[in-house]
C-alpha cells in the first residue's frame, strides 16, 4: 500500500489525463492511435516499480508518467506495439460483442494502476468489452498481486485517497466489477513451478479460457521468463519461437528486464549493451514490448 501511496503524484497525472479523455464525447480516433501506444507503454514502464528489485522497499514514481514514456524510448531494445495497435484498430470494425482481454498481472502498487488504466481505456473505446485479471493465488514474488491486493488497491484508489480525479477513476473500475464487465480470478497454475508452454497439458481448463480471448497481455518479467521456457536462447531468436507452443490466442508481453533471458532482440544489440552497460539484464532500466500470433 506504500508503493502504491507514494506514487500518488504520478497517477494523478495520468489518472487527469484518462478522465479528461474518457468525458469528451468527441474523441477522434487519430488521437486515441496517438495515444493508446503512449497508455501501453505506462503499464510497460509501471513494471520498473517492483518490490524485488529493492529488497520490499516502496519504489516512488514521481515523474510524470506521460513524460517518462518519451524519454525511456531509447531504452526499449524492441518495440513491436504498432502492430497491437494495428490489430485493435483493424477488429474494431468488427461487431463481434465478446472480445475478451485476458491481462496476466504482475507487480501490484503503481504497476497495478498502469494495468487498471489500460484496461479502461481499452473498454472504454470498444477494443474489448470484458477484461478478466489474473493474480496470484498465494503472495508471490514479493509484490505479485493477490486478491487481496487487487481488493485494497481499487478501495484506496475509490475511497482514500486524496485525489478528486483518481477518486472518481477508482469508483468507475467498481462500477466495471459491480456489473461483471470486469472480473478478478486467480488460478493455481501461475503459482505452480510450470512455464506457460506446459499449460495445455498441466491446466487444459485455464488453456481453454485463454482461448477465448481476443488478446492476452503478460505483464511483467517472471511471466515473460515463463512464456519463453527460462531459456536461455541467442538474443536474436523471433520471440514467436521461443514462446513455442503456448499460443492459446494474440499475445502482448510487456517486460523490464530483471533476468538474464532475452530474445527477440535485432543482431548485435544485446552484445553492443552488455559492452556498455554490463548489469543491462538485471536491473529493470531497459524494456521489450514483444508479440505473438499478429
Ligand atoms: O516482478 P517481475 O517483473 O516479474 O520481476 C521478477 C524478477 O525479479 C527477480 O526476482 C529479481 O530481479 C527475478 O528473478 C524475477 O524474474
Amino acid at each position: 500500500m506504500k508503493a502504491l501511496s507514494h506514487c500518488e503524484e504520478a497517477m494523478d497525472i495520468l489518472g487527469k489525463f484518462l478522465i479528461k479523455y474518457f468525458s469528451k464525447n468527441d474523441v477522434q480516433l487519430k488521437n486515441i492511435r496517438e495515444d493508446l501506444p503512449k497508455i501501453i507503454k505506462c503499464a510497460l514502464w509501471g513494471n520498473r516499480c517492483d518490490l524485488s528489485q529493492t529488497g520490499g522497499d516502496a519504489i516512488a514514481q514521481t515523474e510524470s508518467p506521460l513524460d517518462l514514456v518519451e524519454s525511456l524510448q531509447d531504452l526499449m531494445l524492441a518495440d513491436e506495439s504498432s502492430k497491437i495497435v494495428d490489430y485493435l484498430f483493424t477488429s474494431l470494425n468488427e461487431s463481434k460483442d465478446s472480445k475478451i482481454l485476458d491481462i496476466i498481472l504482475d507487480n501490484a502498487g503503481y504497476e497495478l494502476f498502469t494495468d487498471l488504466c489500460l484496461a479502461d481505456y481499452l473498454v472504454t473505446y470498444k477494443f474489448v468489452n470484458t477484461v478478466r485479471f489474473h493474480g496470484k493465488a498465494i503472495p508471490w514474488f514479493v509484490s505479485d498481486v493477490t486478491s487481496q491486493d487487487f481488493t485494497a488497491t481499487i478501495n484506496y484508489i475509490a475511497h482514500t485517497s486524496k485525489s478528486e480525479t483518481l477518486k472518481e477513476l477508482g469508483k468507475r473500475w467498481e462500477g466495471y466489477f459491480k456489473s461483471g464487465q470486469w472480473t478478478f480470478e486467480n488460478e493455481q497454475f501461475w503459482t505452480l513451478p510450470f512455464n506457460f508452454g506446459q499449460m495445455k497439458s498441466l491446466d487444459n481448463e485455464l488453456y481453454s479460457k485463454l482461448s477465448e480471448s481476443f488478446l492476452i497481455i503478460s505483464k511483467g518479467d517472471l511471466n515473460y521468463r515463463k512464456l519463453v521456457g527460462d531459456i536461455f536462447w541467442e538474443p536474436t531468436v523471433p520471440f514467436t519461437q521461443a514462446v513455442g507452443s503456448f499460443k492459446p490466442s494474440k499475445l502482448l508481453a510487456l517486460r523490464t528486464l530483471k533476468s538474464d533471458i532475452t530474445c527477440g532482440l535485432p543482431e548485435g544489440l544485446a552484445e553492443h549493451i552488455s559492452k556498455n552497460d554490463p548489469d543491462w539484464l538485471k536491473i529493470g532500466k531497459y524494456a521489450v514490448i514483444h508479440v505473438d500470433g499478429l
